[in-house]
């Protein structure tokens, strides 16, 4: 699939938006923003502009709807918010306060949440792989997880419009339903060449990309420098994310993105069940925002503490959540890493972390007792990760400043293993509150023996692989990447909390649109997909038209 700029521009103009003088921000852009009064009925309030709220705000401020975004964190400056320094860049994480409990809990924080404006895709790594169709139907194929009550050819048409605007740059692709990408694949560095040399000694098929980063210009974008601080926000504007992909586009249709905007409640009238806006928290102050729908965006964990904050006479249990749904069914790819050593010279800092990928094992493989499988990806720490990796194996002193002096001799890379959805991983509201006086997440997690079986599988086939290409000494260790789930999408309101249009069961006119709405994880990255979901959801909710909300929803939606 290449791309016809032209009709790229015509549904999204963001990369033309940018500044081509060397600058990162188009700052008229942002000045002449147009700005809605907290009394202003506004069509949607989109709360969090980060894969899912980017998305739908653009799409609907381009279908003339009157768009009010609302974001946590600030609206970012990739000129003077961001270093290209590994702990200068701390700032980009959500580090509000949260409980982790569960006999495998979670740790929160810099690998699994981000603020502000462009959301955890401003420091995420770049890997954009579709789901493949199995993922909608696991439940039915597999025996295990979910199905979705949509299918991969539903999402087909909006992942193939996200590649190319984001634009995604890489190698035909075999896996799930095959497909091409807008760009050709990336050169790859010493990391990536150990993958590719050692997947194809061990007899695994790897190819370059999926990675969300243009190859040559795009619009005002530049081409990639190559530089590998992909994870601290790209300050070239060459690594995707809303911020540059869909933000702009939005400003320049109409919508209001207020930064710096703690949602607190999601306001209800009791009498008729529906939703009238939001109260949030900016500088200091409580306000409230009148609108005539709201699409929670929150991502995982947020997006279902939200809902439960949101409790009323009506709903006493939170919105959403007349049958205990909410915050259930929340998702971890369990991501074990492995380090080979190598005689040369590797540096595997000299490039973007995300380079070469493999899908092989993604499917159930009958012949094994467990279900389901794992992504492989080069992943590259830089210096502070890697001393974290080294530490996470128990090195300590002089041993850990032997492993850091011999950084540039290792090459990296990590499993993405599909663990499976479970009622009792779940987010609630814990006793222990924030500085805004609200409850904190509690999010509790727990392993399954497929989840360790799978674990257990994908360390082996990345220690084959690193050992297929010459390393001497192999190094692994455990941890999680992605969070997905928590309000997931179904058929009926008894096994989820929003249905297949992303409105949520009983409250007619309010949606969530982001990662929490996954039924199942797949052992893909999320990003592309929440993005597709976004355009499919405002795809649904321009057809009905603005004017009719919210009256003519419960029939169109149904
Ligand atoms: C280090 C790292 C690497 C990653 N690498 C990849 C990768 O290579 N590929 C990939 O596909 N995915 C990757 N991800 C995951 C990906 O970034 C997320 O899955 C995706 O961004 C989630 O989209 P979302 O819309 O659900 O939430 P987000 O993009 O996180 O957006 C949520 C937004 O909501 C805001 N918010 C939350 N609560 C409130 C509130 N109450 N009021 C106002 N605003 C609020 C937050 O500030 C945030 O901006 C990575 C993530 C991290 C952290």
């Amino acid at each position: 699939m290449r791309s016809n700029y032209r009709d790229i521009r015509a549904r999204n103009d963001s990369a033309w938006l940018i500044p081509n003088d060397g600058t990162r921000t188009n700052h008229q852009l942002r000045a002449d923003m147009r700005r809605y009064a907290d009394d202003d009925e506004v069509d949607l309030v989109v709360v969090g502009a980060g894969a899912g709220g980017g998305v739908l705000t653009q799409r609907l401020a381009r279908a003339g709807w009157r768009v009010v975004c609302l974001d946590a964190g600030p609206f970012w400056n990739p000129d003077t918010d961001w270093v290209s320094d590994e702990r200068g860049a701390h700032t980009l994480y959500w580090t509000e306060p949260r409980q982790i409990g569960g006999t495998d809990p979670v740790p929160l924080g810099s690998n699994n949440s981000g603020r502000g404006v462009g959301g955890s895709m401003v420091h995420y790594a770049g890997y954009t792989p579709r789901f493949h169709p199995s993922d909608f139907r696991m439940l039915s194929t597999d025996g295990v997880g979910a199905d979705w009550p949509i299918h991969y050819a539903d999402l087909k048409p909006f992942y193939e419009a996200i590649e190319q605007e984001l634009p995604v740059a890489g190698q035909d692709w075999p896996w799930g339903d095959p497909h091409t990408y807008p760009h050709h694949a990336h050169p790859v560095s010493g990391n990536g060449d150990i993958f590719l040399r050692g997947a194809k000694a061990a007899g695994i098929e790897a190819r370059v990309g999926p990675v969300a980063i243009p190859n040559g210009r795009f619009g005002n974008r530049p081409h990639c420098i190559y530089r590998g601080f992909c994870l601290q926000g790209c300050k070239v504007n060459a690594k995707a994310s809303p911020l540059i992909t869909h933000i702009p586009d939005a400003l320049a249709h109409g919508a209001e993105i207020r930064a710096d905007s703690m949602v607190t409640r999601v306001v209800v009238d009791d009498r008729t069940g529906m939703v009238t806006g939001v109260n949030y928290v900016h500088a200091g102050r409580e306000h409230h925002q009148r609108a005539r729908a709201v699409a929670i965006c929150g991502y995982s964990i947020e997006t279902p503490r939200l809902l439960l904050l949101s409790a009323t006479d009506r709903y006493p249990h939170g919105l959403g959540n007349d049958h205990d749904q909410v915050g259930r069914y929340l998702m971890v790819q369990g991501a074990p890493q492995t380090a080979g050593r190598f005689d040369d010279e590797i540096r595997m800092y000299k490039a973007p972390p995300p380079e070469v990928s493999s899908e092989q094992f993604y499917e159930t493989d009958p012949s094994q007792p467990y279900k389901r499988g794992w992504s492989i990806q080069t992943v590259s720490p830089l210096p502070i990760t890697w001393a974290e990796h080294v530490t996470a194996q128990g090195h300590w002193g002089a041993p850990l400043r032997e492993y850091m002096r011999d950084y540039v001799h290792w090459a990296t890379l990590g499993a993405l293993c599909e663990y499976l959805p479970q009622a009792a991983n779940r987010v609630t509201l814990a006793d222990e509150k924030d500085r805004h006086g609200l409850p904190v997440a509690h999010f509790s997690y727990s392993q399954c023996d497929n989840d360790r079986q799978l674990t257990k599988a994908a360390t082996a086939s990345m220690e084959t692989i690193l050992k297929a290409a010459g390393a001497t000494e192999v190094m692994t260790i455990d941890r999680y990447a992605h969070l997905v789930g928590g309000a997931r999408m179904a058929g009926r309101a008894q096994d989820g909390v929003v249905d297949a249009a992303h409105r949520v069961f009983d409250v007619p006119n309010l949606y969530v649109v982001d990662g929490s709405t996954l039924p199942t994880q797949g052992s893909a990255n999320p990003a592309l997909t929440i993005m597709a979901l976004a355009a499919r959801a405002a795809d649904r909710l321009i057809r009905l038209g603005r004017r009719g909300l919210p009256e003519q929803q419960t029939a169109a939606m149904s």
